[in-house]
């Protein structure tokens, strides 16, 4: 069996990342000046003499050679002395001009950016994904200089079925789609939301070895709400008040169906939509087409995974989990996935009638689908007149809280206190996971000054670890979705499966719990570094590949089927989506008609 998995993975292109042998051959359909200018095929310098005879590019590049090394390190070189040269600047300008001499790079030369994202996650995830994107989609229109990925707006009604087939790539794997209504903890940011899909591949590309060549981002323009991109003259999505209703729904089905009719096993994830779509499309699709809602279901597995090790911290046995108390503040996507996934890890490891300890709050609430009615502050309970049905499951009954001092509306001070007041918990844990940055609920300083060394402390977007004086140091965990939906859509790719299943996810965030030792966890370490993320992304994809064989939803992928699947062990499956993940390396060129 397992030569059969590692013929089928050899098939495959290249993907092995230590490969000493020479790698294959890639056919170009294209020569001279074309190759220059497509990202994909450009070796810049880097064409060997005999490839610049075959393919007709001698005299059109300088005549010296500049290997792959050389041009890594002259990129390298380039971006340090930026940095050197921006020190004490301005954050933001730091940021947008070390995001942009990436995404030149991106736009030239693929291979080559992608090795020094990979070589460089630590250093360069923060500039292409969370929290630079935000900022670069708040300035998307001035910043635009080429596309990337495709673009639906809600004036292609009835066109999407042909213009799926605009786009240049035979295949594609994993598809990324916003419609921009909720932007990180931006906003609406209409189609300048298209960075968010573009970082989450990159993302993908990075951690799981997507091939970059069978990556979609896509923007679904449906119009806007924000009055100010509405009167920006450089706006460049639909100027017009978004789509509602079955006029919206239906711009999301037509996109849906023709993603399917043309490649039938691409996987979907749905990234920042507003909350009512984001429930409403997730329920509508996921019994018909591999998808998953990142916001929801990825972020809750992150959330869990980081709420067991927190356990863990504690020095108690996981299934003391159930006695915890969790408070959430937002009653969006992210808040109640996370809540739904708690409870159902509750009820898996407690007697039936244990009731789960949370606690949920918001600003306001949301009237089902259209309307803001009112605003509420503080704790949701079943007096509120007007609650989300998402979120009704988690109000509090007034006698479950009578004992505990708190009533409807009850601000995060009191909840937390009253919460915390029987509570012998030797490490509380403060998740600020709110993104970008400056959207995040506290920093990690304020957290361990005011709620003292002993906090577990992980935020959404990157924060230094803190020194707490006397050698002592307050590790800054990174609670963020990268840790889990690469390995959700490489394994949910590589099964073959007709949907994403809870079990894949409950899969996926167990095994992303299970990856840290019992020796990070005393020192507060929560989640591996990101410098770790293709490691980590390869036991999560084998997990998920796992729970899609065993709830017999895997199909399989090439020559490789649901029997060789099953036969699989643990070990041979994180070796088999290992030998998946693509790694940039120049490949001969073959040129043919
Ligand atoms: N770290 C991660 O991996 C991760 C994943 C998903 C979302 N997020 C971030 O979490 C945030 C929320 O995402 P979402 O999808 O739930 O958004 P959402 O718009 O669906 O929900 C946000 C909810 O928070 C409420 N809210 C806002 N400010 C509040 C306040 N001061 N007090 C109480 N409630 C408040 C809003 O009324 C809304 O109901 C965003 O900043 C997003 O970027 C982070
Ligand atoms: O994009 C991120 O960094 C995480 C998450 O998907 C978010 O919406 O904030
Ligand atoms: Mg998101």
């Amino acid at each position: 069996m397992w030569r059969l998995a590692r013929s089928a993975a050899s098939n495959l292109p290249r993907t092995r990342r230590f490969s000493t042998s020479i790698p294959g051959p890639c056919i170009v359909h294209k020569r001279g000046a074309d190759i220059l200018h497509d990202p994909w095929f450009n070796k810049d310098t880097g064409f060997p003499l005999t490839e610049r005879d075959r393919l007709g590019l001698r005299g059109l590049l300088p005549p010296r050679v500049i290997s792959f090394e050389q041009q890594y390190a002259r990129f390298m070189e380039s971006y340090r002395s930026l940095e050197k040269n921006t020190q004490g600047q301005d954050d933001s300008f730091v940021s947008l001009a070390k995001w942009r001499i990436l995404n030149r790079l991106h736009d030239r030369n693929e291979i080559l950016y992608y090795r020094v994202l990979i070589d460089n996650i630590e250093d360069f995830a923060p500039i292409i994904y969370t929290p630079t994107v935000g900022l670069v989609c708040q300035n998307y229109s001035g910043l635009f200089r080429r596309p990337r990925g495709m673009y639906f707006s809600a004036k292609d009604k009835g066109e999407m079925m042909s213009m799926i087939y605009n786009w240049p790539g035979h295949q594609v794997d994993m598809i990324v789609l916003t419609d921009g209504s909720r932007i990180l903890g931006l906003g609406d940011l209409g189609v300048q939301g298209i960075g968010i899909p573009i970082g989450k591949l990159d993302m993908y590309v990075a951690a799981a070895g997507i091939n970059p060549q069978r990556i979609l981002p896509v923007m679904l323009d449906v119009g806007t709400n924000n009055q100010k991109l509405l009167e920006n003259r450089l706006y460049l999505g639909l100027r017009q008040p978004r789509l509602e209703g079955e006029e919206y729904l239906s711009i999301v089905d037509e996109f849906m169906e023709a993603i399917h009719a043309r490649w039938p096993k691409a996987i979907v994830q749905f990234e920042d939509f507003q909350m009512k779509w984001a429930f409403e499309t997730l329920q509508r699709y996921r019994k018909r087409f591999c998808m998953f809602n990142d916001d929801i279901q990825g972020t809750a597995g992150v959330a869990l995974a980081g709420l067991l090790g927190t356990v863990r911290a504690q020095g108690r046995p996981l299934t003391d989990f159930v006695n915890q108390k969790i408070v959430v503040v937002g009653a969006g996507s992210a808040g109640l996935g996370v809540f739904n996934m708690a409870a159902q890890a509750v009820s898996r490891m407690a007697a039936a009638e244990t009731h789960p300890q949370f606690f949920l709050l918001d600003k306001d609430v949301w009237f089902y689908r259209y309307h803001l009615l009112s605003n509420f502050l503080g704790l949701i309970t079943t007096e509120r007149k007007v609650v989300d049905p998402a979120a009704a499951p988690f109000a509090k009954a007034p006698g479950e809280i009578e004992g505990l001092g708190l009533r409807e509306g009850a601000n995060l001070v009191e909840v937390v206190l009253k919460a915390m007041r029987e509570s012998d918990s030797p490490k509380p844990a403060i998740f600020a996971m709110s993104n970008p940055t400056m959207n995040a609920e506290c920093t990690a300083v304020d957290a361990f000054n005011h709620a003292g060394e002993n906090i577990v402390f992980a935020s959404g977007s990157p924060f230094k670890n803190i020194d707490l004086g006397n050698g002592k140091v307050g590790h800054v965990n990174q609670a963020n979705n990268m840790y889990l939906f690469p390995g959700i859509g490489m394994g949910a790719l590589l099964s073959g499966a007709r949907l994403i299943s809870d079990g894949m996810l409950q899969a996926a965030s167990e095994c992303l719990a299970s990856y840290i030792t019992d020796e990070e966890i005393q020192s507060g370490i929560l989640y591996p570094p990101t410098r770790s993320i293709r490691d980590i992304t390869a036991e999560v994809g084998a997990a998920v590949v796992q729970a899609a064989v065993a709830e017999e939803l895997a199909e399989g992928r090439c020559d490789v089927g649901p029997r060789e699947l099953r036969q699989m062990s643990k070990e041979e499956t994180v070796e088999y989506v290992k030998h998946n993940m693509w790694y940039p390396v120049y490949s001969p060129l073959v040129h043919e008609k």
